[in-house]
């Protein structure tokens, strides 16, 4: 973390730095005063002791996902830490991390009021924004029946089950021409660089009724552009929890702040242009049928709650934002796991040539007959734990957990890196092996094994795109490994340290891909 700290100080003057000391003094005091007591019958939380201003930051260091890790070996599944002065509890054991999102999911269903969380969506976002309980449950039950209805969709053609299909197949197939193309051309591709495109198209596709070229330079640079945004958001940013530092110039906040202000614009300006071809009579795409909802003020008739247009449209960014950086990443480690493990990559082309063949496309009905392609998202998802942390949440209202007070509006962690990691749930769990997901005899896939897995969260928050993203990522794979080959360029080996952020990406690279020539169009 001290390294996360030092590219967020830019020159400081003596006096500016007094001024922010006297201020930290200040608010330390008054925190220290405000703490509550503990209830009888209930401890405090245990965890390291804090220096004062910066609290737990050097222990936290750079991979928060490891240290708090490894930090849950000495202080239990649920400890307390703090990061510069606000107090942050960290839930990694699987069966607290249960305990806290299902059976107390309310209590912690909150989200923390986080500095960089403002500039998200304008303040206004689903996901990340503190909204009051009833208008949050509102939009996402909007948000959820907007998804469901136009995932399941019927395409425009009948070889599709659904629009979603139809989407995610035509951009599986357009990929595969895009980097065979880029072969020909410059002799090695990025993959997070095409493969973030696709995925975008299909997202935009729903959200948008559109398409954009993988040569668009305005979608290309705004997509391409998600390592910045997690960098920021993923837990434990130090301009959050340390207050003075987001009065300090700080070239990444600006980077971020650019960046959500390049994004918003590009969704206003496509919602505007849904607003003025609007037509009742033809409801488009997500966007379009967000705003019919507005025009009918039909939202939750049960629960009084208002909620603004704006929230409501907004919500089209919530899901274009997440709808592609997640799914990108997921494959692109896909890949460069093909590509570190080459008998793997194998074994998943042989189970497609000989269940679907080679000459028709995969489908997402295919998935019951592809148990080692199952088995081997499941291990991506587990080995890389891509998304180490949830998006933080906040208790919403005094609570306890294994015995230990926890107040109300306290920011809590969950490590879902953690779950996956642990030696109680899984036999050698840094070794990378799809294998574990299926039965003994290996035919079928053991679906006890894969629900262990967190990567989508749990509970009141749990995604709410887990769907199209399984779909996404199951069909992308199978048209992938239908057609290309995947391998490091000669003499390399991909480097596979995840960088840390709400999604860890691997270090952008270079690989190459040749058509598998029994592979027919
Ligand atoms: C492989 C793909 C995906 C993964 C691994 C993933 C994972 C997650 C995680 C871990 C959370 C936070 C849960 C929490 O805070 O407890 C989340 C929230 C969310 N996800 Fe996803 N996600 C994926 C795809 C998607 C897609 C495709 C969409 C939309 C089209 C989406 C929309 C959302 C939204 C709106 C939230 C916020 C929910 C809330 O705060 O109530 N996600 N996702």
């Amino acid at each position: 973390m001290a390294l996360m700290v030092l590219p967020l100080l830019g020159p400081v003057s003596v006096s500016e730095s007094l001024v922010a000391l006297a201020t930290l003094c200040v608010v330390y005091l008054l925190l220290q005063l405000q703490r509550k007591k503990i209830p009888e019958g209930l401890s405090p939380l245990p965890g390291p002791k804090p220096l004062p201003i910066i609290g737990n930051v050097l222990e936290v260091g750079n991979n928060p996902h490891l240290s708090l890790t490894a930090m849950s070996k000495r202080y239990g599944p649920v400890y307390q830490v703090q990061i510069g002065t606000r107090p942050v509890v960290v839930i990694g054991g699987n069966e607290v991390v249960r305990q806290a999102l299902i059976k107390q999911g309310e209590d912690f269903s909150g989200r923390p009021d986080l500095y960089s969380f403002g500039f998200i969506n304008d303040g206004k976002s689903l996901a990340f924004s503190s909204d009051q309980a009833g208008v949050w449950r509102a939009r996402r039950k909007l948000a959820l029946s907007a998804l469901r209805s136009f995932a399941t969709l019927e395409g425009e053609s009948p070889e599709y089950s659904c629009a979603l299909e139809e989407h995610i197949s035509k951009e599986g197939l357009y990929l595969v021409e895009r980097l065979t193309s880029v072969m020909k051309q410059d002799g090695s591709f990025d993959p997070f660089r095409h493969i973030v495109v696709s995925v975008a198209n299909v997202i935009c596709g729903m959200c948008f009724g559109r398409r954009y070229s993988h040569d668009d330079q305005e979608l290309v640079s705004l997509v391409n552009l998600s390592d910045e945004f997690g960098q920021v958001v993923g837990s434990g940013n130090p301009a959050d929890f340390i207050p003075f530092l987001r009065f300090l110039p700080s070239k990444t906040m600006k980077k971020f702040v650019d960046l959500n202000n390049r994004f918003n614009a590009f969704v206003q300006r496509i919602v505007h242009q849904h607003y003025d071809t609007f037509d009742k009579d033809n409801i488009r795409d997500i966007t379009d049928s967000l705003i019919d909802h507005c025009e009918d003020r039909k939202l939750d008739e049960n629960s009084n709650v208002q909620v603004s247009d704006e929230k409501i449209v907004g919500i089209v960014n919530d899901l274009f934002g997440a709808g592609f950086d997640t799914i990108s990443t997921a494959l692109s480690w896909s890949v460069l796991y093909m590509v570190a493990y080459p008998e793997i990559q194998e074994k998943l082309h042989q189970e497609i040539k000989e269940k679907v063949g080679l000459e028709r496309t995969p489908r997402l009905s295919d998935k019951a007959d592809l148990p080692y392609l199952e088995a081997f998202i499941l291990e991506i998802f587990r080995h890389t734990s891509f998304l180490p942390f949830t998006i933080p949440h906040c208790t919403t209202k005094d609570t306890s957990l294994n015995g230990h007070f926890i107040p109300k509006d306290t920011c809590v962690f969950i490590n879902q890196w953690q779950v996956n990691h642990d030696t109680d749930l899984w036999k050698d769990p840094s070794s990378f092996c799809p294998d574990r997901f299926l039965t003994a005899d290996g035919t079928e896939l053991n679906k006890l094994e894969g629900e262990k897995v967190m990567i989508f969260g749990m509970g009141k928050r749990r995604c709410i795109g887990e769907l199209i993203g399984r779909s996404e990522v199951f069909l992308f794979l199978a048209i992938l490994l239908q057609r290309l080959q995947f391998s490091a360029l000669p003499g390399e080996s991909p480097d596979m340290t995840p960088e840390y952020g709400l999604t860890m990406k691997h270090k952008r690279c270079q690989l190459y891909a040749c058509a598998r020539t029994e592979a027919q169009g």
